[in-house]
């Protein structure tokens, strides 16, 4: 029986099926792997029999994944499952910033006792004219799985659509529409926008990527839309440009100390990814990506390790090593087979960034010492017996 620990609530109702062979266990200290969402796992004592993690959603800054990687631990993450659903909220936040909806309705509320309100409510309305979005310019930052549906969806709008995103994958740019036009600078995109909205993960070079020199870029009374991570912004420069005038409304998903007593701004409950089918999507990505590691040792949508994949073991025995980036690795496992005599059926290296994975097939099950003596190569940070 595999062992299964999950971490937050992984669907609304609880729903979480891994099937035969599996069941979930309370304590982390008795799990294989872990099943999570948005628990930030930095300084959490991760145990020592956990060998992989999978995150459903997009964004991994809640996860030490470089250090988790040196433990020989596997992160994955679901991308694009929950994509639709950002998309979606963020055309609402669009719409929301643009045309006084919220307030009208809560002006509404507000005067329920009133006898007149049918004809009052004719004169309160020029409160709340707003402006449309079609012919208006807007910026999107990242156009990967989020951003280059929020900048096709605001295309169909009718809006004047920018992106930029130095690290597009090819897989996005043929999905974009050909009328986002793709500028190479933060600041081009920044230039005369009516409305930004940010798609990009937390990271060292996005942390406070829209700040004061970015802001005083946009058009006057801009939007400023934020679904991605509170990181991105740099709240006082927010603050102090809605307290300006310059930006007319913000819309978040993150409320910190700050932005709740920030003034026109709507924030959600990093609700962005909430919905049945953005749940359901994400833990069925999640779920086949620890079965398919725990079983066969394939790694598909990991964050921290190459993608590498020998389909279903069939062969006697399947090891998997995973071990750091460095020169003579294969010579090393290698030469400790051949001492065993071992028959290598077929062979898989691949490497991402600091990290790289071996995975090979053997006729027969390799004896206790050659396990032993693959575990001591110095940059081996784990040896998986898989079969
Ligand atoms: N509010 C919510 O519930 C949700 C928030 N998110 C957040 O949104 C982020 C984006 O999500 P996805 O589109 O699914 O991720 P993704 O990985 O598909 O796309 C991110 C894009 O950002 C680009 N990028 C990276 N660094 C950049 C930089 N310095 N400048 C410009 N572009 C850069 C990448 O090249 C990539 O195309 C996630 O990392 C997560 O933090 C995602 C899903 C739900
Ligand atoms: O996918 C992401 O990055 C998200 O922010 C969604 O997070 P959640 O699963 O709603 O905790």
């Amino acid at each position: 029986m595999r062992k299964i620990k999950t971490i937050d609530d992984i669907t609304k109702d609880g729903a979480v099926e891994f099937g035969n062979g599996y069941e979930f266990v309370d304590k982390a200290e008795d799990a294989d792997a872990i099943l999570m969402r948005s628990t930030d796992l930095h300084g959490y004592e991760l145990p020592e029999g956990i060998r992989a993690i999978a995150r459903c959603g997009a964004g991994v800054n809640n996860i030490p994944i470089e250090e988790y990687a040196k433990r020989g631990v596997v992160v994955f993450n679901s991308p694009g499952a929950n994509a639709n659903a950002v998309k979606e909220i963020v055309l609402a936040a669009l719409i929301l910033s643009s045309r006084g909806v919220v307030q009208s309705m809560q002006w509404v509320r507000d005067n329920a006792e009133d006898p007149n309100i049918l004809v009052n409510a004719e004169k309160a309305k020029k409160a709340f004219v707003g402006r449309e979005l079609k012919g208006k310019r807007i910026g999107v930052i990242g156009l990967g799985n989020v951003g280059s549906k929020v900048a096709n969806a605001c295309v169909d709008l009718g809006m004047d659509v920018y992106g930029y995103d130095p690290f597009i994958s090819v897989e996005h740019a043929w999905a974009l529409s050909q009328s986002v036009q793709r500028v190479g600078t933060l600041e081009d995109l920044c230039r005369g926008c009516d409305y930004l909205t940010v798609h990009v993960p937390s990271k060292a070079d996005t942390i406070s990527m829209i700040s004061t020199e970015q802001l005083d870029l946009l058009a006057p009374g801009a939007v400023l839309i934020n679904y991605a991570r509170e990181t991105i912004i740099d709240e006082d420069a927010v603050d102090a440009a809605l307290r300006e005038g310059k930006l007319s409304w913000f819309s978040c998903d993150f409320a910190t100390p700050k932005t709740v007593k920030m003034p026109n701004t709507f924030i959600t409950t990093h609700s962005g990814a909430g919905t049945g089918e953005a749940e359901a999507n994400c833990a069925d990505m999640a779920i086949s990506e620890l079965k398919d590691y725990l079983e066969n040792g394939n790694i598909v949508h990991s964050v921290n390790y190459p993608a590498c994949s020998m389909g279903k073991a069939r062969a006697a025995s399947r090891i998997a090593c995973l071990h750091a980036n460095v020169p003579n690795m294969i010579g090393q496992i290698t030469a400790i087979l051949a001492k065993d005599n071992a028959n290598v059926q077929r062979m898989v290296n691949e490497s991402a960034g600091e990290n790289a994975y071996t995975m090979f097939d053997t006729d027969e099950h390799l004896d206790a010492t050659t396990i032993e003596a693959l575990k001591q190569i110095p940059a081996i940070y784990r040896v998986r017996v898989i079969k």
